[in-house]
């Protein structure tokens, strides 16, 4: 299974979005194929998190097209968003609920039947250590919890493809080791996963292939191993060297110069 025996399960051609007269995405060719394990990287404002809610359908209105197992989102959005499990970065979650009840409400808008929802929410609750708050009201949890119930209710659906915007924000050692884990076993079970993060060690251990953003356009596309060849030796250099940051020390220095 890989790029050249399957078609792409996501393609994009020649995306652009504009905010106003800010020009966001500025043309973006990508194939993703199956059971690919994408690390999104880019700075801050690049263009990450406006990426993958175009893919999500959550934001409309750009240009170029986006088709997911040979659907064309424009087309068909609902069909696209089946396929989709999508965890964002800081999503309002409905407080005043427990993670049951608002994980039944997101299974029902997927149209799975109660009893699955239930079996499953249960179960994934319970392997995240959240068995015991499971009818506990959301407004009484961490930030980590609440992250947790979303990333729960992101692959609740057992989706083909599943887009994770910053999803270990939050979250404690044993929790993020889950989840890295988590993120390798569904790519072994031919899930393609599509990671936005900012955690470069953790981006270059678990992604088989790397794309960096900047500005709106993707500047590097490769597997850490082919990155490291042609640009540095460790992510955040190449991260630096390609996005033109200057590197931690000086960046620090010239922030402590400015309280002088
Ligand atoms: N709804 C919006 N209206 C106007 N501008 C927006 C909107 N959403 C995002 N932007 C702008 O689009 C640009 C890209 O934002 P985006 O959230 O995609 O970046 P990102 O790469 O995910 O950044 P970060 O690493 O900080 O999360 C930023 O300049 C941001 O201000």
């Amino acid at each position: 299974m890989n790029e050249y025996t399957q078609p792409p399960i996501i393609s994009m051609s020649g995306l652009e979005k504009w905010y106003g007269s800010k020009h966001i995405l500025k043309g973006i060719d990508l194939d993703i194929y199956p059971g690919q394990i994408i690390g999104y990287i880019g700075p801050n404002g690049a263009g990450k998190s406006t990426t993958v809610k175009i893919l999500c359908g959550l934001v409309g209105d750009f240009k170029g097209a986006v088709t997911v197992d040979g659907i064309d989102l424009r087309q068909n959005p609902l069909a696209v968003k089946a396929k989709i499990g999508y965890v964002p970065e800081n999503a309002e979650l409905y407080d005043v609920l427990t993670p049951m009840e608002y994980l039944d409400f997101v299974g029902k808008l997927y149209g799975m039947q109660e009893e699955t929802i239930r079996t499953r929410a249960e179960r994934l609750l319970t392997s995240f250590g959240l068995g015991d708050n499971k009818n506990k009201r959301m407004d009484t949890f961490s930030k980590g919890m609440r992250q947790k119930v979303l990333l729960i209710a992101g692959i609740i659906h057992n989706p083909s493809i599943i887009v994770l915007d910053e999803p270990l924000s939050g979250l404690d050692a044993n929790a993020v080791i889950t989840v890295k884990e988590l993120i390798s076993l569904l790519a072994q079970e031919g899930k393609t996963i599509f990671y936005c993060s900012h955690m470069m060690d953790v981006v270059e251990k678990i992604s088989d292939r790397i794309l960096l953003i900047n500005e709106g356009s993707i500047v590097a596309d490769g597997t850490f191993e082919s990155l490291k060849n042609e640009h540095g030796d460790t992510l955040e250099r190449i991260f630096a060297r390609l996005t033109g940051g200057t590197d931690a020390g000086t960046g620090a220095a010239q922030i402590l110069s400015a309280l002088d």
